[in-house]
C-alpha cells in the first residue's frame, strides 16, 4: 500500500515522536539480560509454542495450519472490565482466561464435533451458533461476540473464495516470504488491517496478520511451507500485555498524566495518540531489546539452535506476563476495545 509505513518503520517513527510514553534505555539492557540467561535454553526455540502450551495443535498439518487461522482472526480484546469477572472456559480439567480461552473453547467444540476451523462451515455459521461455541462457563461472555461472528462470515468467505477454504492455500501464495505473506493476509482479509494515523503519517502494525504469520511459522516447527527465509523480519505483536510486562520490566515508562489514566481504567479508542505511543514505543523497545541481546551473545560467544528474532522475545514475554499476573498487578494495562488486538 502507497505510503504506509511497516510496522518496524511505525514503531521507530512513533518512538522518535512519543510525548507519553518512553524507552528507557538501561531497562532495556536489564530485559536483555534476562533473555540473556534464557537463550540456549527450551523457551527461546521456534519448538516452544507446542512444547510449552498444551491447547495448541501438536501437529503440522493443513489442519493445524487452519486451527491457526482461525484462532488468530479472533485473536483480539479479550479483557475484562473487572478482572475479577471475566470469561473464563473450562476444558479437560483446567480452566482458561484470555487469549487461552478462544484456544479452550475451539478445541472444546472440536470435540464436540463442530467443525469451527473450517471455512466452509464458519463462513455461514450463525451468531447463535458462535455463541454457543465461545460460551464461559461464567456470567460473562467473551468480549464482542457479534465483531467475532461477523469476522468468521466475512473470512470464511474470503477464504472460500480466494483459497479454496484453505489457509494452506494462502501460505503457499508466499514463496515462503514472511512478508510476502503478511501483505497476501492484509490484501486479502480486512479484519486483519491494523492500520491508522500518527503525526499525519499512514502507520502499520498489523498485529494479527504479523502473529498469524508467526504462529504459522511456529505450528510448521519452521520446516516446510513454515520455512520462510525472513521470518526475522516480523516484530513484535503489539498488543495490550506487552506494554505492560515492558513497564513492570522498567524498560518503557510512561508520562504521569497517562499513568493516572490508566490507573483509573479510563480507555483509550484505537488510534487516539496515546494509544499509538504504548504500542508503537512497545515495538521498537522489543527490536531494542533483540539487538542488545545479540550484542550480549556475541560478546559471550552465546550459540543457540536457532536464530533468536523478535518473535521468540515476545513469545517468551508475553508468556512471562502470564506467569507474573500477580507481580503486575499495580502496572495497568491500556483498554481499548477493537478487533485488531
Ligand atoms: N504480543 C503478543 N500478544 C499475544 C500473544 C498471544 C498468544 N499467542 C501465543 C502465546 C502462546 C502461543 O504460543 C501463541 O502463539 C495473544 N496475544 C494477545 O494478548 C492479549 C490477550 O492477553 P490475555 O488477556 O492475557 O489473554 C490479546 O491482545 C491477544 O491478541 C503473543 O504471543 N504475543
Amino acid at each position: 500500500m502507497d505510503g504506509l509505513l511497516t510496522p518496524r518503520e511505525s514503531a521507530k517513527f512513533v518512538a522518535e515522536n512519543s510525548r507519553d510514553v518512553f524507552i528507557d534505555g538501561g531497562g532495556v539492557r536489564r530485559v536483555a539480560e534476562l533473555l540473556l540467561a534464557k537463550a540456549s535454553g527450551p523457551e527461546l526455540r521456534v519448538g516452544a509454542w507446542k512444547a510449552l502450551h498444551e491447547l495448541n495443535p501438536r501437529a503440522a498439518d493443513e489442519a493445524a495450519v487452519n486451527w491457526v487461522f482461525v484462532i488468530d482472526t479472533l485473536n483480539f480484546s479479550f479483557w475484562s472490565e473487572h478482572d475479577e469477572h471475566k470469561c473464563l472456559v473450562g476444558y479437560r480439567g483446567s480452566t482458561y482466561s484470555g487469549y487461552w480461552s478462544l484456544c479452550a473453547a475451539v478445541n472444546r467444540a472440536l470435540d464436540e464435533g463442530i467443525p469451527i476451523t473450517s471455512a466452509s462451515y464458519y463462513a455461514t455459521v450463525t451468531l447463535d451458533q458462535v455463541r454457543h461455541v465461545l460460551r464461559s462457563d461464567t456470567d460473562i461472555p467473551m468480549p464482542l461476540i457479534e465483531e467475532r461472528h461477523r469476522i468468521l462470515n466475512e473470512t470464511g468467505k474470503i477464504l472460500l473464495e480466494k483459497f479454496e477454504g484453505s489457509f494452506l492455500n494462502c501460505v503457499r501464495k508466499s514463496d515462503k516470504s514472511a512478508q510476502k505473506l503478511l501483505n497476501l493476509i492484509v490484501e486479502s482479509f480486512p479484519s486483519y488491517r491494523d492500520v491508522t494515523q500518527f503525526e499525519g503519517k499512514r502507520i502499520s502494525f498489523h498485529k494479527r496478520a504479523q502473529i498469524l504469520v508467526a504462529d504459522t511459522w511456529s505450528v510448521l516447527e519452521g520446516k516446510g511451507d513454515g520455512c520462510f527465509k525472513d521470518i526475522s523480519s516480523i516484530t513484535m505483536f503489539a498488543d495490550y500485555r506487552l506494554p505492560q510486562i515492558l513497564v513492570h520490566l522498567g524498560a518503557l515508562k510512561y508520562s504521569d498524566e497517562l499513568l493516572e489514566k490508566l490507573l483509573k481504567g479510563e480507555m483509550l479508542s484505537y488510534g487516539n495518540r496515546q494509544e499509538v505511543e504504548i504500542r508503537g514505543c512497545s515495538l521498537w523497545c522489543v527490536e531494542l531489546v533483540r539487538d542488545c541481546l545479540l550484542e550480549l551473545m556475541k560478546k559471550k560467544g552465546e550459540k543457540t539452535s536457532g536464530e533468536i528474532n523478535s518473535i521468540l522475545l515476545d513469545y517468551y514475554l508475553w508468556d512471562y506476563a502470564r506467569d507474573h499476573r500477580e507481580d503486575m498487578k499495580g502496572i495497568p494495562f491500556h483498554r481499548t476495545r477493537c478487533i485488531y488486538y
